[in-house]
């Protein structure tokens, strides 16, 4: 019952057949084959209650020869072990088609994600349908192996049934067929105002999330406050907790009593007991042979299996949903990639003419112009929303620019294969991602083959070579499991990464955003040590960490309002002196330069 709360509840996230028939068509010659596989041992399924019948007929008019009562003995054991035989290799038809489209589209899905911008995976979207894939895929396998055929069986064996009973009589099919439709009309029902019902119930689990957060948010200050007499309002999370625990009884007794009733209409005893009352009295009456009843006991109550097809017609409404989440994945836009890399000639960067929107019709960057020079320092400095990280992106082609060009060593990098591209251009993020697995991995993650040594050197110049040794189990510690770094440590670990990488160019996007200032000196160093020799675009949220910047681009609104190095910008009225003021305070206080 909670099973099909569940489903009715995914199903409102919009279940699309035409996205479902997209993702299986690889093997839609096998799903029909194993669906005429299942409608052929559902018909053969019925024969053994031909047989029987055809005893029992020749039982009541007194001339069953022996012979040949043995041979449909024969008839009825053959057909139940030949419908046994199909109905298995329906199912495993299925079940391989599953497997070998689950594998198919798992492979799909992470080929287009590799050509999906890097940009992509920074959104809060990219999270939520990572999150599902695991599940969604998962979830096709109930409608690929299962769904199909036991909806197939579900309707081939009542109607079946009920053209041989309305054969045999009519008015009597009448009587089995009508709380037979009752039931699953009613079950239907059940199921789709489940989806309503349901709809507080995951409102609710919101609710309490929030008042637990709200309450662990608060905690800190409350404590510390307590002991001057501050009392805690009230929490809300008894509320929530008693809201959502009567929306959850209501919709599992409100589902309950329906899915009940429609279950206790088809039960076999009633069904059975309908039979017997009414075909009494229809003997009685003269309507029917006697005999009939004998082949009304065998059928009715594969007539009330109609249930089976509402059942799976829940779960395949859950794979339609999941396939309709799955093909948004793989019609994301991909960046389109050249037919054959340019070849590059230096390390220059230049933009030109850049435009971007994140959002149609929302420009973050106008018309940009912008030359990193081999072998310098340019930082990216403004307010908060200027466009800088934006900016940055575009150069590591996380997006492609709408207007304008990026090119690297004078060629468009929309002309360069994604591997020469990363050759080449290397990041260090607000946030560094450690893979699970040995640190000495992670450091070589670029160049695998990169020996002890070389890892030991650039995690030296990164400043975390001690660190790492401090480790129980040094360079084979595993990141997140016995290695528990922090923030600025994981940082450097990344700062080595890619000192082994070697790119000649690198962008650093606040690399030393979520570090304290302790931690913020050492990562200073390692990033000195990593952006020697190199050409460099630093985010910089802390203008006194790039003074000795070649040139500073100050950016408002998605335009470089400003540009040149820090003594020149800060002799002049404008944004970049502005910002000093506001941020490091006089000019006079001015440190030496950092490179
Ligand atoms: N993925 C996104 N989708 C939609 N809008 C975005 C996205 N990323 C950034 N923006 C918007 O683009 C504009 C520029 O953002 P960006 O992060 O480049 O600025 P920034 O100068 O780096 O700001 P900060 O210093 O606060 O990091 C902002 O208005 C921001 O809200």
């Amino acid at each position: 019952m909670w099973k099909a709360l569940r489903r009715a509840q995914h199903v409102r996230q919009g279940a699309d057949p035409a996205a479902f028939h997209e993702i299986v068509a690889p093997v839609a010659g096998r799903l029909r084959v194993a669906l005429a596989l299942q409608v052929a041992a559902t018909a053969l399924g019925l024969a053994p209650f031909a047989g029987i019948w055809m005893i029992a007929k020749e039982a009541v008019e007194g001339a069953a020869d022996p012979a040949w009562v043995w041979g449909w003995v024969a008839v009825i054991a053959g057909a139940a072990v030949t419908a046994f035989a199909v109905r298995l290799a329906a199912y495993t038809i299925s079940h391989r088609a599953d497997l070998a489209i689950a594998a198919r589209l798992r492979l799909r899905i992470a080929d287009h994600l590799a050509r999906v911008p890097l940009g992509w995976f920074t959104t809060g979207a990219a999270g939520r349908s990572l999150d599902a894939l695991h599940n969604d895929v998962g979830d096709l396998h109930a409608a690929v192996a299962h769904g199909r055929l036991d909806a197939a069986a579900g309707l081939v064996a009542p109607l079946l049934a009920l053209g041989w009973l309305t054969a045999a009589d009519w008015r009597l099919a009448l009587v089995v067929a009508v709380p037979a439709a009752l039931s699953f009309l009613l079950y239907v029902r059940s199921l789709s105002g489940a989806e309503e019902r349901m709809r507080l119930v995951p409102m609710g689990i919101v609710a309490v999330t929030e008042a637990v957060s709200a309450l662990a948010r608060d905690l800190t200050t409350l404590r510390v406050l307590s002991g001057k007499g501050a009392r805690p309002p009230e929490s809300g999370v008894h509320a929530a907790a008693d809201q959502l625990r009567d929306g959850l009884r209501t919709a599992i007794a409100e589902q309950e009593e329906r899915g009940g009733r429609a279950n206790a209409l088809i039960s076999p005893a009633l069904t059975l007991a309908l039979v017997c009352v009414a075909g009494t009295a229809f003997v009685a009456l003269g309507w029917t042979e006697p005999v009939n009843l004998v082949l009304f006991l065998l059928l009715a109550v594969t007539v009330s299996g109609t249930q089976r097809i509402a059942e799976s017609g829940a779960s395949l409404r859950v794979a339609y949903a999941a396939a309709h989440r799955l093909r948004a994945i793989l019609h994301l836009p991909t960046l389109p990639l050249p037919a054959e890399s340019a070849a590059l000639n230096g390390d220059r960067v230049e933009l030109r003419g850049v435009g971007f929107s994140h959002e149609p019709g929302h420009p973050v960057l106008h018309d940009v112009d912008l030359t990193l020079e081999p072998g310098t320092m340019t930082a990216l400095v403004g307010p908060s929303g200027a466009g800088k990280s934006t900016l940055a992106a575009l150069v590591a082609r996380f997006h492609d620019p709408d207007t304008g060009s990026v090119r690297l060593g004078g060629v468009d990098v929309r002309d360069l294969a994604t591997a020469d591209l990363y050759r080449t251009v290397g990041f260090v993020l607000q946030e560094a991602v450690l893979l699970r697995t040995t640190l000495r991995d992670n450091i070589r993650l670029a160049v695998p083959d990169a020996d002890d040594v070389r890892v030991a050197e650039a995690a030296r110049a990164a400043g975390v070579h001690e660190r790492i040794l401090a480790l129980p189990r040094g360079y084979d510690s595993v990141a997140g499991d016995d290695a528990h770094l922090s923030g600025g440590e994981r940082q450097r670990v990344a700062i080595a990464r890619a000192l082994v990488a070697d790119p000649r160019v690198l962008v650093l996007d606040e690399p030393t955003a979520h570090i304290d200032p302790e931690a913020e000196a050492h990562i200073q160093n390692a990033l000195s040590n990593l952006a020697a020799g190199r050409t460099v675009l630093v985010v910089a949220h802390r203008l006194a960490t790039v003074t000795g910047a070649d040139q500073i681009a100050v950016m408002d609104g998605g335009r470089i309002v400003q540009r040149g190095r820090h003594e020149e910008l800060l002799a002049r009225e404008g944004l970049y002196r502005d910002l000093w003021r506001a941020l490091e305070g006089e000019p006079e206080t001015t440190p030496a330069a950092t490179r």
